[in-house]
């Protein structure tokens, strides 16, 4: 026990400004795992600094990343994109100030209250994560995201705000401003406004890369403001750019502290060495903890209620920037570390008996913080209150599953609040940077998913095609003819779920036959 005691001691990481500490003890590696892993940092290091200076650090993209320079401005490699950074936090500031005076404020009313945003990934899970940690009781506007094209979920969010829509302020946040599902939430908010009668640009706003098709649609349309989104920062390390500010301001959120928590772990981050480094002591636990291989996967545990997102919004930073098929010299590595988690003690009571006597395939890590609550508990029994049950309960599942030879990762904050989110958020990203000079892959591209897109639009092509054959013909077809009329034969099983579908949301195609043998089907159009 006292061995334990003493490894939590000899490899407790610090940080005396922030209040926050990592404890990686309980990831069994060796001491020797430092030694060997040097040279590899040693690279990883050279490249940050690298990237902090401006070089091509996504080379299949062409791109400099450069999300550290949004929270240290003189940073940035030329003196047009620092003045851009500042400018871009200047506008965000003047902006909400104007909306929450009411100096700008809707045709109709004579304040905004709401919040809508649209936007899907990176362009929405950083405002979600942060707008459920920091928002507060009373926010100045009420947030509400629309991040799916799912037609069902559109209407729950736009009946919710059915009598406040001509209060409320759209946010439309795409990088590249084509992305089809914050278009088509777009579209139906649009839509939703005129059926209401109200002018949807003078409730709408982008934030976007100048000049994209979204820029260019918000322009012609006289919305309210365009916000820039710079092409150096990735939309999953976009939360501190406008991405995040901007809804994060308009919540009442100290813009300005989550920035300083960032650029203080920044700070601490650079340091070129791998004890005294904290998102160096992450990137070696993940090495060790998945054999730099994604052997195992990453449980996220954050004991608080208010950092539920906070899993979900590591799944894309970690999974989107390290599952790579290849390496940055071409070779096949299949890297990634597979994250999911929820929130202890919740999970305790769902899936944790898995992980203490199941498959271990997989380390932890607990988010712990230490403040449980503003203002004193109530005891439920002498001596002890809730928030000693929640903090009894992550030291007892941290034990249980490390005598089961389950290992941990502990990261504690003193309480939940911007300058501790911000640094949290920091401290991920350049974790994930070095892992990814770790094992030589590029964390900032993306070209797995584009694989999908692709598919997913050719898919939409056959449908029309498909309508077409099928609207030239008076008979009812087999599946097989219709294929073959379309010209695609190969392609039976998509165009089936495609009238299928077409079928469940009546849209005037018609199926006939045993629904048990698709082959038995006729199709028509009525
Ligand atoms: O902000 P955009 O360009 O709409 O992209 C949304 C998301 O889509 C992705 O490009 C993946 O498809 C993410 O990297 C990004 O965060």
């Amino acid at each position: 026990m006292n061995e334990l005691w003493q490894r939590y001691q000899d490899w407790l990481y610090y940080h005396a400004a922030l209040g926050l500490y990592l404890d990686v003890s309980r990831m069994r590696f060796e001491a020797s795992l430092l030694a060997s892993l040097e040279p590899r940092f040693v690279r990883a290091f050279q490249e940050m600094d690298a990237l902090e200076k401006g070089a091509i650090a996504n080379p299949d993209e062409n791109r400099m990343v450069g999300h550290y320079w949004l929270r240290a401005p003189e940073l940035a490699p030329t003196a047009e994109l620092q003045r851009a950074i500042v400018a871009g936090i200047e506008q965000i500031e003047a902006f909400v100030q104007k909306i929450h005076s009411g100096a700008l404020h809707p045709p109709l009313a004579p304040k905004f209250t709401d919040i809508l945003s649209i936007g899907i990934g990176g362009s929405a899970l950083g405002p979600q994560f942060v707008a459920g940690a920091l928002a507060p009781q009373k926010p100045p506007l009420g947030i509400h995201f629309i991040d799916n094209t799912d037609p069902a979920g559109i209407d729950r969010v736009l009946d919710g705000l059915k009598d406040r829509l001509g209060r409320t302020l759209v946010l439309v946040t795409s990088k590249s401003g084509g992305t089809p599902e914050a278009h088509n939430g777009m579209v139906e908010v649009q839509h939703a406004y005129q059926v209401q009668g109200l002018d949807f640009g003078r409730h709408a706003l982008a934030i976007t890369m100048p000049n994209s098709r979204l820029d260019s649609l918000a322009r012609s349309q006289n919305w309210l403001e365009r916000f820039a989104m710079f092409d150096w920062v990735g939309g999953r390390t976009s939360e501190l750019s406008a991405v995040g500010l901007l809804p994060a301001a308009l919540q009442g959120i100290d813009i300005r502290a989550m920035l300083a928590g960032a650029r203080q772990m920044d700070e601490a981050t650079r340091l070129a060495s791998i004890r005294g480094n904290p998102a160096a002591l992450l990137a070696m636990s993940w090495y060790y903890g998945s054999d730099g291989r994604g052997s195992k996967d990453m449980v996220v545990l954050p004991y608080k209620d208010s950092l539920l997102l906070f899993s979900r919004y590591l799944q894309q930073l970690v999974m989107e920037s390290l599952g790579k098929e290849k390496d940055r010299d071409g070779q096949l590595v299949r890297q990634g570390i597979a994250v999911y988690g929820n929130k202890g003690s919740t999970d305790q009571h769902a899936y944790v008996q898995q992980l203490r006597e199941g498959v271990p395939n997989f380390f932890l890590t607990f988010i712990e913080v230490l403040e449980d609550r503003q203002g004193p508990s109530i005891e439920l029994e002498p001596g002890v209150t809730s928030g000693d049950y929640l903090s009894g309960l992550l030291q007892g599942t941290r034990q249980a599953l490390y005598e089961n030879r389950r290992d941990s990762i502990t990261l504690t904050i003193s309480r939940v609040d911007p300058r501790s989110v911000g640094a949290i958020i920091a401290l991920y990203e350049r974790a994930v940077g070095f892992y990814g000079s770790l094992v030589n892959i590029n964390a900032y591209d993306q070209p797995g998913v584009e694989a999908g897109k692709k598919a997913a639009a050719s898919i939409l092509e056959l449908q029309k095609r498909i309508l077409q054959v099928l609207q030239s013909s008076a008979q009812p077809m087999p599946l097989a003819t219709l294929a073959q009329k379309a010209g695609t034969p190969e392609q039976i099983e998509a165009i089936y779920k495609i009238v299928r579908h077409l079928e469940a949301n009546r849209r005037g195609v018609a199926l006939a036959g045993d629904r048990s043998r698709p082959d038995s089907l006729l199709v028509s159009v009525g």
